[in-house]
C-alpha cells in the first residue's frame, strides 16, 4: 500500500531513523492552511501537526507540503492523525517569495519527474522553460518538456521549436496534441506506477485537458470508488461543502494516483508557478485583474484590444481604474522585458542560430 504511493527503497532506508513508538508512516497528500490529509495504510485520513512539530521549526520549508512522507500516530478509532515528523526529502519543489529576498515557499515534495508545459502555438518561451529548469535543477526534479497544441502550428513550426528546445535542454520533449491524440501515448508511456510527477506551466496551455485525458476520464465522469480518479469536474470545482453548522471546509486531494498506478501532484500553488515565474510577481499586485481576466472571452486575452477582455470592459465601466489598469500594462512589459534572459538574447545572434540549425540537422528534425 504504501509502495504503490511511493514508498521505494530510498524512504524505505530512512523508516528506521524516523520511525516512533505507536506511529506509522504516510503520505501527505493534502494541505490546506495548516489542515493536512495523509495516506496511510488505513487509507485517507485528516491530521494536524504536533506541537513541537508546529513550532519548533526553522521556517515554514521545514513543514510538511503535499509529497511529504511522514510519522504520523492515528486516533484510537482510525479516523484522524497527528503528524510528528517529517521524512527527508528526496526532491523539492520551491520558489522564492515576492519581496523579503531570502523566503522560500514549498510547493511540493518527493516529485520524480516534472513536465513543463508550453503550447507549440501561443505560450512557447525559452528564457520562461529556462528558468522553469533552474527551479528543478534545484529542486533534483527530472525536468520532461511538453509541448501541447501541436495540432496549431505545422510541422515545420514545430521542427523549429524542437530544434530550440533541444539547445536549451537534453531534457526529453515529448510534443503532442489533447484535440488529435498525437502524441498522448508517448507521455502516458513515461509515465511509471509508483511515480510521481507533476505539470508546470502557465495558464491556458492545456494542462487540465491533459490531465483529464491521462486521467482517462471522460468530462465529469464518476470515479470509481476507491479510485483516485481525477476528473474534470474534480479539477474544476474547490471543495468547499457547506453542513448544517457553519461552512466546512474539505480539502481536493492534491496528489492522486491515476489507472496506470502514476502519481500526479496538482496544486493550487503549482498552477501559480506559471504565472509566478511567467511575469515575475506582476499579477502579484493586481489580484483585481487578475480574477477579472478569468472572465474574459480567450485564455489567452492579453487585456489589450481583444474581443470579450473583461479587464477593458471594467475600464470601461468606471469599475476599474484606467491609471491601475495602465499601470498594470506598464508592469506587465518592463517584466516581459527583464524575462528576456540571456538565452532569450542568445538566441538572437548568429552563434545561437547556427547552434540551433545544427542541433535540427544532427536529430533530423
Ligand atoms: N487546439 C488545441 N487546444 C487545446 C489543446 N489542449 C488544450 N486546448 C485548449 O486550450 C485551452 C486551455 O486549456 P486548459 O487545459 O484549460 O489549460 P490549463 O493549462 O489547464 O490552464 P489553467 O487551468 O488556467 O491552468 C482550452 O480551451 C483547451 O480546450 C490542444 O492540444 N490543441
Ligand atoms: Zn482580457
Amino acid at each position: 500500500m504504501l509502495q504503490s504511493w511511493g514508498f521505494d527503497p530510498w524512504f524505505a532506508a530512512h523508516a528506521a531513523e524516523m520511525a516512533m513508538e505507536g506511529c506509522g508512516f504516510a503520505r501527505v497528500c493534502a494541505v490546506d492552511r495548516g489542515a493536512y490529509r495523509i495516506l496511510g495504510e488505513g487509507g485517507e485520513v485528516p491530521a494536524e501537526l504536533a506541537g513541537r512539530l508546529a513550532y519548533h521549526t526553522d521556517g515554514p520549508a521545514d513543514l510538511p507540503c503535499v509529497g511529504d512522507w511522514v510519522t504520523a500516530q492515528w486516533h484510537s478509532d482510525g479516523t484522524a492523525a497527528i503528524i510528528h515528523r517529517v521524512f527527508p526529502r528526496r526532491t523539492v519543489l520551491r520558489r522564492k517569495t515576492a519581496g523579503d529576498g531570502c523566503g522560500v515557499q514549498m510547493i511540493a515534495a518527493n516529485i520524480d519527474t516534472a513536465f513543463i508545459v508550453q503550447s507549440c502555438h501561443y505560450d512557447f518561451n525559452p528564457g520562461r522553460l529556462e528558468r522553469y529548469l533552474v527551479m528543478l535543477a534545484d529542486g533534483g526534479v527530472e525536468p520532461v518538456v511538453v509541448l501541447t497544441k501541436k495540432d496549431l502550428v505545422t510541422p515545420d513550426d514545430l521542427a523549429n521549436l524542437l530544434a530550440v528546445v533541444a539547445a536549451v535542454t537534453p531534457a526529453r520533449v515529448i510534443a503532442l496534441s489533447s484535440v488529435t491524440g498525437a502524441g498522448l501515448n508517448v507521455l502516458r508511456q513515461a509515465l511509471a506506477p509508483g511515480r510521481t510527477y507533476c505539470l508546470l506551466g502557465s495558464s491556458g496551455v492545456g494542462k487540465t485537458t491533459l490531465l483529464n485525458q491521462l486521467a482517462g476520464g471522460q468530462a465529469g465522469a464518476e470515479a470509481p470508488s476507491g479510485h483516485a480518479h481525477a476528473t474534470r469536474a474534480d479539477r474544476a470545482t474547490r471543495a468547499v461543502s457547506a453542513t448544517g453548522e457553519g461552512t466546512h471546509t474539505t480539502t481536493r486531494r492534491q496528489l492522486t494516483m491515476l489507472d496506470g498506478g502514476a502519481l500526479v501532484v496538482d496544486t493550487p500553488g503549482m498552477r501559480e508557478v506559471g504565472t509566478v515565474a511567467a511575469a515575475d510577481g506582476v499579477d502579484a499586485g493586481f489580484a483585481d485583474i487578475a480574477l477579472l481576466a478569468g472572465e474574459c472571452r480567450y485564455a489567452d486575452c492579453r487585456h489589450e484590444h481583444e474581443a470579450g477582455c473583461a479587464v477593458r470592459a471594467a475600464v470601461d465601466r468606471g469599475e476599474l481604474s484606467a491609471t491601475h489598469y495602465r499601470n498594470y500594462l506598464k508592469l506587465r512589459k518592463e517584466a516581459a522585458f527583464s524575462e528576456m534572459s540571456q538565452l532569450d538574447r542568445r538566441r538572437k545572434d548568429k552563434a545561437f542560430g547556427k547552434m540551433v540549425k545544427s542541433v535540427k540537422k544532427h536529430k533530423g528534425y
